[in-house]
Protein backbone atom coordinates (compact mmCIF):
# COMPACT_ATOMS: atom_id res chain seq x y z
CA UNK A 1 0.00 0.00 0.00
CA UNK A 2 1.14 3.49 -0.60
CA UNK A 3 0.87 7.46 0.58
CA UNK A 4 -2.09 8.72 -0.71
CA UNK A 5 -0.42 12.25 -0.77
CA UNK A 6 3.04 10.58 -2.09
CA UNK A 7 2.07 7.56 -3.24
CA UNK A 8 5.36 6.21 -1.21
CA UNK A 9 5.19 2.59 -0.22
CA UNK A 10 3.60 2.98 4.02
CA UNK A 11 5.26 1.21 6.83
CA UNK A 12 2.80 -1.72 7.83
CA UNK A 13 0.98 -1.28 11.74
CA UNK A 14 -0.16 -4.32 13.63
CA UNK A 15 -3.30 -3.11 15.57
CA UNK A 16 -3.94 -5.13 18.88
CA UNK A 17 -7.60 -5.64 19.79
CA UNK A 18 -8.45 -5.13 23.36
CA UNK A 19 -11.92 -5.38 23.53
CA UNK A 20 -11.67 -8.43 25.39
CA UNK A 21 -9.59 -7.02 28.19
CA UNK A 22 -9.91 -3.11 28.59
CA UNK A 23 -13.63 -3.84 27.40
CA UNK A 24 -14.25 -5.88 30.76
CA UNK A 25 -13.97 -2.67 32.79
CA UNK A 26 -16.63 -1.23 31.01
CA UNK A 27 -18.71 -3.93 31.69
CA UNK A 28 -17.72 -4.28 35.34
CA UNK A 29 -15.94 -8.12 34.36
CA UNK A 30 -18.95 -9.81 33.24
CA UNK A 31 -18.06 -11.34 29.78
CA UNK A 32 -19.25 -14.88 29.61
CA UNK A 33 -18.08 -17.59 27.44
CA UNK A 34 -20.47 -17.09 24.24
CA UNK A 35 -19.62 -13.18 24.07
CA UNK A 36 -15.63 -14.13 24.34
CA UNK A 37 -15.94 -17.09 21.23
CA UNK A 38 -18.42 -14.69 19.53
CA UNK A 39 -15.99 -11.92 19.64
CA UNK A 40 -12.84 -13.86 19.17
CA UNK A 41 -14.04 -15.14 15.82
CA UNK A 42 -15.13 -12.03 14.28
CA UNK A 43 -12.23 -10.13 15.20
CA UNK A 44 -10.38 -13.49 13.69
CA UNK A 45 -12.22 -13.13 10.83
CA UNK A 46 -11.38 -9.23 9.95
CA UNK A 47 -8.08 -10.29 10.39
CA UNK A 48 -6.44 -8.88 13.71
CA UNK A 49 -3.57 -10.82 14.53
CA UNK A 50 -3.23 -10.11 17.85
CA UNK A 51 -6.55 -10.24 20.29
CA UNK A 52 -6.18 -9.29 24.61
CA UNK A 53 -8.68 -11.57 26.93
CA UNK A 54 -7.71 -10.54 30.71
CA UNK A 55 -9.91 -9.24 33.59
CA UNK A 56 -9.67 -5.43 32.95
CA UNK A 57 -6.98 -5.09 35.94
CA UNK A 58 -5.17 -8.02 33.95
CA UNK A 59 -4.37 -11.49 35.68
CA UNK A 60 -5.35 -12.20 38.82
CA UNK A 61 -7.64 -8.83 39.08
CA UNK A 62 -10.61 -10.45 40.10
CA UNK A 63 -10.83 -9.29 43.24
CA UNK A 64 -12.75 -7.18 45.73
CA UNK A 65 -10.38 -4.11 45.44
CA UNK A 66 -10.55 -4.38 41.44
CA UNK A 67 -14.18 -6.32 40.98
CA UNK A 68 -15.06 -10.01 40.82
CA UNK A 69 -15.21 -11.52 36.93
CA UNK A 70 -18.38 -13.40 35.90
CA UNK A 71 -15.87 -16.49 34.50
CA UNK A 72 -12.67 -17.25 35.64
CA UNK A 73 -10.15 -15.52 33.17
CA UNK A 74 -8.22 -18.90 32.33
CA UNK A 75 -11.21 -20.26 30.95
CA UNK A 76 -12.21 -17.42 28.79
CA UNK A 77 -8.38 -17.51 27.77
CA UNK A 78 -8.99 -21.00 26.60
CA UNK A 79 -12.28 -20.48 25.05
CA UNK A 80 -10.36 -17.73 22.64
CA UNK A 81 -7.70 -19.83 22.02
CA UNK A 82 -9.86 -22.58 20.85
CA UNK A 83 -11.90 -19.96 18.78
CA UNK A 84 -8.96 -18.18 16.78
CA UNK A 85 -7.61 -19.82 13.64
CA UNK A 86 -5.25 -17.01 12.98
CA UNK A 87 -5.37 -14.61 15.42
CA UNK A 88 -2.96 -15.14 18.63
CA UNK A 89 -4.35 -14.57 21.76
CA UNK A 90 -2.49 -11.89 24.50
CA UNK A 91 -2.88 -10.99 27.95
CA UNK A 92 -1.96 -8.45 30.10
CA UNK A 93 -0.16 -8.39 33.82
CA UNK A 94 0.29 -6.29 36.42
CA UNK A 95 3.16 -7.45 38.53
CA UNK A 96 2.14 -7.47 42.14
CA UNK A 97 -1.77 -8.07 40.79
CA UNK A 98 -0.90 -11.26 38.86
CA UNK A 99 1.99 -13.10 39.19
CA UNK A 100 4.43 -15.60 36.88
CA UNK A 101 2.66 -18.33 38.22
CA UNK A 102 -0.58 -17.02 36.37
CA UNK A 103 1.58 -16.03 33.33
CA UNK A 104 2.33 -19.21 33.47
CA UNK A 105 -1.11 -20.98 33.43
CA UNK A 106 -2.43 -18.54 30.84
CA UNK A 107 0.37 -19.43 28.28
CA UNK A 108 -0.76 -23.15 28.86
CA UNK A 109 -4.54 -22.15 28.38
CA UNK A 110 -3.21 -20.91 25.04
CA UNK A 111 -2.08 -17.47 25.35
CA UNK A 112 1.26 -16.76 23.52
CA UNK A 113 1.41 -12.86 24.25
CA UNK A 114 2.11 -11.23 27.41
CA UNK A 115 2.04 -7.67 27.61
CA UNK A 116 3.24 -6.61 31.66
CA UNK A 117 2.05 -3.28 32.61
CA UNK A 118 4.09 -0.77 35.16
CA UNK A 119 3.19 2.93 36.04
CA UNK A 120 4.96 4.69 33.82
CA UNK A 121 8.14 5.46 36.30
CA UNK A 122 8.09 1.86 37.60
CA UNK A 123 9.41 -0.49 34.82
CA UNK A 124 11.62 -2.22 36.94
CA UNK A 125 8.76 -4.06 38.53
CA UNK A 126 8.78 -5.72 35.41
CA UNK A 127 11.88 -7.19 35.19
CA UNK A 128 11.54 -10.60 36.49
CA UNK A 129 8.59 -10.76 34.28
CA UNK A 130 9.82 -10.06 31.20
CA UNK A 131 12.75 -12.89 31.88
CA UNK A 132 10.32 -15.61 32.52
CA UNK A 133 8.38 -14.48 29.59
CA UNK A 134 11.13 -15.03 27.00
CA UNK A 135 11.73 -18.18 28.93
CA UNK A 136 8.42 -19.47 28.16
CA UNK A 137 8.31 -18.09 24.36
CA UNK A 138 6.13 -15.25 24.96
CA UNK A 139 6.14 -12.49 22.91
CA UNK A 140 6.49 -9.45 25.63
CA UNK A 141 5.01 -6.07 25.13
CA UNK A 142 5.36 -3.74 27.67
CA UNK A 143 3.35 -1.17 29.12
CA UNK A 144 3.87 2.30 30.54
CA UNK A 145 0.58 2.73 32.13
CA UNK A 146 -0.45 6.86 33.16
CA UNK A 147 2.19 8.29 30.44
CA UNK A 148 1.01 11.33 30.84
CA UNK A 149 2.73 11.36 33.98
CA UNK A 150 6.20 11.78 32.36
CA UNK A 151 7.51 13.41 29.90
CA UNK A 152 9.66 12.04 26.81
CA UNK A 153 12.85 11.33 28.43
CA UNK A 154 12.18 9.71 31.34
CA UNK A 155 9.64 7.38 29.43
CA UNK A 156 12.57 6.38 27.01
CA UNK A 157 14.49 6.08 30.27
CA UNK A 158 11.62 3.67 31.68
CA UNK A 159 11.11 1.82 27.80
CA UNK A 160 15.11 1.28 28.02
CA UNK A 161 15.40 -0.50 31.55
CA UNK A 162 11.85 -2.69 29.22
CA UNK A 163 13.79 -4.02 26.75
CA UNK A 164 17.23 -4.29 28.54
CA UNK A 165 14.79 -6.98 30.56
CA UNK A 166 13.40 -9.07 27.46
CA UNK A 167 10.71 -7.10 26.03
CA UNK A 168 9.79 -6.75 22.67
CA UNK A 169 7.58 -3.74 22.09
CA UNK A 170 7.08 -0.66 24.18
CA UNK A 171 3.68 1.10 24.54
CA UNK A 172 3.19 4.63 25.46
CA UNK A 173 -0.23 4.19 27.32
CA UNK A 174 -2.19 6.90 27.58
CA UNK A 175 -4.44 5.17 30.58
CA UNK A 176 -6.28 8.82 31.53
CA UNK A 177 -7.00 9.87 27.77
CA UNK A 178 -5.01 12.66 28.75
CA UNK A 179 -2.51 13.26 25.91
CA UNK A 180 -3.21 15.76 23.57
CA UNK A 181 -1.09 15.41 20.43
CA UNK A 182 1.91 16.46 20.17
CA UNK A 183 2.08 15.06 23.93
CA UNK A 184 1.40 11.87 22.69
CA UNK A 185 3.66 11.90 19.45
CA UNK A 186 6.62 13.71 21.36
CA UNK A 187 6.84 10.78 23.78
CA UNK A 188 6.20 7.71 20.69
CA UNK A 189 8.96 9.65 19.24
CA UNK A 190 12.01 9.77 22.40
CA UNK A 191 10.68 6.14 22.81
CA UNK A 192 11.70 5.11 19.06
CA UNK A 193 14.79 7.16 19.51
CA UNK A 194 15.48 5.03 22.80
CA UNK A 195 14.78 1.33 21.65
CA UNK A 196 14.80 0.84 18.20
CA UNK A 197 15.46 -1.22 16.72
CA UNK A 198 16.20 -3.55 19.88
CA UNK A 199 12.12 -3.12 19.95
CA UNK A 200 9.21 -1.32 18.55
CA UNK A 201 6.84 0.88 20.03
CA UNK A 202 3.69 0.63 20.51
CA UNK A 203 0.28 3.14 21.51
CA UNK A 204 -2.60 2.43 23.60
CA UNK A 205 -5.02 5.62 23.60
CA UNK A 206 -8.52 6.26 25.30
CA UNK A 207 -11.11 8.59 23.97
CA UNK A 208 -11.78 10.47 27.42
CA UNK A 209 -11.11 14.06 25.30
CA UNK A 210 -12.06 12.51 21.89
CA UNK A 211 -8.27 12.20 20.90
CA UNK A 212 -7.65 8.06 20.99
CA UNK A 213 -7.53 8.21 17.25
CA UNK A 214 -5.99 10.74 16.35
CA UNK A 215 -3.36 9.99 18.95
CA UNK A 216 -2.77 7.00 17.48
CA UNK A 217 -2.36 8.42 14.03
CA UNK A 218 0.32 10.65 15.36
CA UNK A 219 1.89 7.81 17.63
CA UNK A 220 2.14 6.25 13.67
CA UNK A 221 3.97 8.96 12.16
CA UNK A 222 6.02 9.37 14.95
CA UNK A 223 7.69 5.68 14.06
CA UNK A 224 4.59 3.51 16.27
CA UNK A 225 4.27 -0.35 14.88
CA UNK A 226 1.40 -1.79 17.09
CA UNK A 227 -1.81 0.18 18.10
CA UNK A 228 -4.51 -0.65 20.50
CA UNK A 229 -8.36 -0.62 19.77
CA UNK A 230 -11.08 -1.81 20.94
CA UNK A 231 -15.18 -2.83 18.91
CA UNK A 232 -17.23 0.04 19.67
CA UNK A 233 -14.56 1.75 21.75
CA UNK A 234 -15.34 -0.89 24.54
CA UNK A 235 -12.87 0.23 27.36
CA UNK A 236 -12.27 1.90 30.65
CA UNK A 237 -13.50 5.65 31.05
CA UNK A 238 -14.71 7.10 27.56
CA UNK A 239 -13.37 3.72 25.90
CA UNK A 240 -10.18 3.30 23.68
CA UNK A 241 -9.93 3.84 20.10
CA UNK A 242 -12.60 1.68 18.24
CA UNK A 243 -10.78 -0.85 16.20
CA UNK A 244 -13.11 -0.27 13.46
CA UNK A 245 -12.50 3.22 12.97
CA UNK A 246 -8.70 2.82 13.29
CA UNK A 247 -9.39 -0.02 10.44
CA UNK A 248 -11.17 2.65 8.20
CA UNK A 249 -8.93 5.29 8.73
CA UNK A 250 -5.34 3.03 7.60
CA UNK A 251 -7.06 1.86 4.66
CA UNK A 252 -8.23 5.74 3.79
CA UNK A 253 -3.99 6.56 4.30
CA UNK A 254 -2.53 3.54 2.50
CA UNK A 255 -1.09 2.25 5.61
CA UNK A 256 -1.38 -1.91 5.58
CA UNK A 257 -2.81 -3.26 8.68
CA UNK A 258 -4.07 -6.83 7.32
CA UNK A 259 -7.57 -5.75 8.84
CA UNK A 260 -10.41 -6.10 6.50
CA UNK A 261 -12.41 -2.93 7.31
CA UNK A 262 -16.05 -4.37 6.49
CA UNK A 263 -15.48 -7.17 8.74
CA UNK A 264 -14.25 -5.61 11.24
CA UNK A 265 -17.26 -2.98 10.95
CA UNK A 266 -19.48 -6.32 11.14
CA UNK A 267 -17.65 -7.28 14.50
CA UNK A 268 -18.44 -3.96 16.08
CA UNK A 269 -21.90 -3.43 14.88
CA UNK A 270 -23.40 -7.31 14.58
CA UNK A 271 -21.39 -8.73 17.27
CA UNK A 272 -20.50 -6.45 20.03
CA UNK A 273 -22.77 -3.59 20.21
CA UNK A 274 -25.93 -6.11 20.71
CA UNK A 275 -24.64 -7.25 24.02
CA UNK A 276 -22.72 -3.92 25.53
CA UNK A 277 -26.16 -2.06 25.52
CA UNK A 278 -24.81 1.50 26.47
CA UNK A 279 -20.93 1.77 24.90
CA UNK A 280 -18.68 4.09 26.83
CA UNK A 281 -19.44 7.56 26.84
CA UNK A 282 -17.86 11.01 26.72
CA UNK A 283 -19.44 12.75 28.86
CA UNK A 284 -18.79 14.77 32.11
CA UNK A 285 -17.05 11.69 34.30
CA UNK A 286 -14.68 11.23 31.50
CA UNK A 287 -13.80 14.39 30.23
CA UNK A 288 -12.99 15.15 33.84
CA UNK A 289 -10.85 12.04 33.91
CA UNK A 290 -8.59 12.99 30.68
CA UNK A 291 -8.81 16.70 31.96
CA UNK A 292 -7.11 15.97 35.37
CA UNK A 293 -5.51 13.04 34.11
CA UNK A 294 -7.10 10.16 36.25
CA UNK A 295 -7.05 6.50 35.30
CA UNK A 296 -9.45 5.59 33.48
CA UNK A 297 -10.46 2.63 35.27
CA UNK A 298 -11.35 4.37 38.17
CA UNK A 299 -14.76 5.52 36.29
CA UNK A 300 -17.20 2.80 37.56
CA UNK A 301 -15.72 2.87 41.18
CA UNK A 302 -16.21 6.58 41.41
CA UNK A 303 -19.67 6.27 39.97
CA UNK A 304 -20.49 3.26 42.32
CA UNK A 305 -19.04 5.47 45.37
CA UNK A 306 -20.81 8.42 44.12
CA UNK A 307 -24.02 6.22 44.25
CA UNK A 308 -23.35 5.46 47.63
CA UNK A 309 -22.08 8.54 49.41
CA UNK A 310 -24.13 10.62 46.98
CA UNK A 311 -21.64 13.10 45.62
CA UNK A 312 -21.32 13.87 42.19
CA UNK A 313 -18.36 11.57 40.02
CA UNK A 314 -17.11 14.17 38.44
CA UNK A 315 -16.03 15.90 42.04
CA UNK A 316 -14.56 12.93 42.86
CA UNK A 317 -12.51 12.25 39.98
CA UNK A 318 -11.28 15.89 39.85
CA UNK A 319 -10.18 15.11 44.02
CA UNK A 320 -8.54 11.66 42.89
CA UNK A 321 -6.45 13.43 40.44
CA UNK A 322 -5.22 16.34 42.72
CA UNK A 323 -4.23 13.75 45.32
CA UNK A 324 -2.48 11.93 42.23
CA UNK A 325 -3.77 8.49 42.66
CA UNK A 326 -2.17 5.22 40.62
CA UNK A 327 -4.04 2.15 39.20
CA UNK A 328 -3.70 -0.36 42.85
CA UNK A 329 -5.10 2.66 45.05
CA UNK A 330 -8.92 2.16 44.02
CA UNK A 331 -9.78 2.26 47.62
CA UNK A 332 -8.50 5.80 48.24
CA UNK A 333 -11.67 6.62 45.87
CA UNK A 334 -14.39 5.49 48.57
CA UNK A 335 -11.78 7.67 51.03
CA UNK A 336 -12.15 10.92 48.42
CA UNK A 337 -15.88 10.22 48.54
CA UNK A 338 -16.38 10.01 52.22
CA UNK A 339 -14.01 13.21 52.71
CA UNK A 340 -16.54 15.17 49.84
CA UNK A 341 -19.76 13.62 51.56
CA UNK A 342 -18.01 14.92 55.12
CA UNK A 343 -17.46 18.16 53.35
CA UNK A 344 -20.43 18.65 51.88
CA UNK A 345 -22.53 18.31 55.25
CA UNK A 346 -20.59 20.53 57.36
CA UNK A 347 -20.80 23.20 54.24
CA UNK A 348 -24.82 22.24 54.76
CA UNK A 349 -24.85 22.56 58.08
CA UNK A 350 -22.73 25.74 58.17
CA UNK A 351 -25.46 26.75 55.62
CA UNK A 352 -28.20 25.95 58.17
CA UNK A 353 -26.50 28.03 61.04
CA UNK A 354 -26.14 30.96 59.02
C1 LIG B 1 -5.61 -1.59 35.10
C2 LIG B 1 -4.89 -1.85 33.85
C3 LIG B 1 -5.20 -0.79 32.84
O1 LIG B 1 -6.57 -0.85 32.47
C4 LIG B 1 -4.28 -0.96 31.67
C5 LIG B 1 -4.69 -0.04 30.60
O2 LIG B 1 -5.33 -0.43 29.64
C6 LIG B 1 -4.42 1.39 30.75
O3 LIG B 1 -3.68 1.79 31.65
O4 LIG B 1 -4.98 2.15 29.94
MN1 LIG C 1 -6.52 1.15 28.72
Amino acid sequence: MTDIHTGDPREPVRITDTTLRDGSHAVRHQFTVPQVRDTVRALDRAGLQVIEVTHGDGLGGSSFNYGFSKVDEIELIAAAAQEATRARIACLLLPGVGTVEDMRRAADAGASVIRIATHCTEADVSIQHFTVARDLGLETVGFLMLSHRAGPQELARQGRIMVDAGCQCVYVVDSAGALILGEARDRVAALVAEVSPDAQVGYHGHQNLSLGVANSLLAYEAGARQIDGTLCALGAGAGNSPTEVLAAVFERLGVPTGLDTTAALSAADDVVRPFIGVPPLIERGSIVQGLVGVYSSFLKHAEQASERYGVPTADILRRVGEHGYVGGQEDMIIDVALRLRAEHDSAGLVGARG
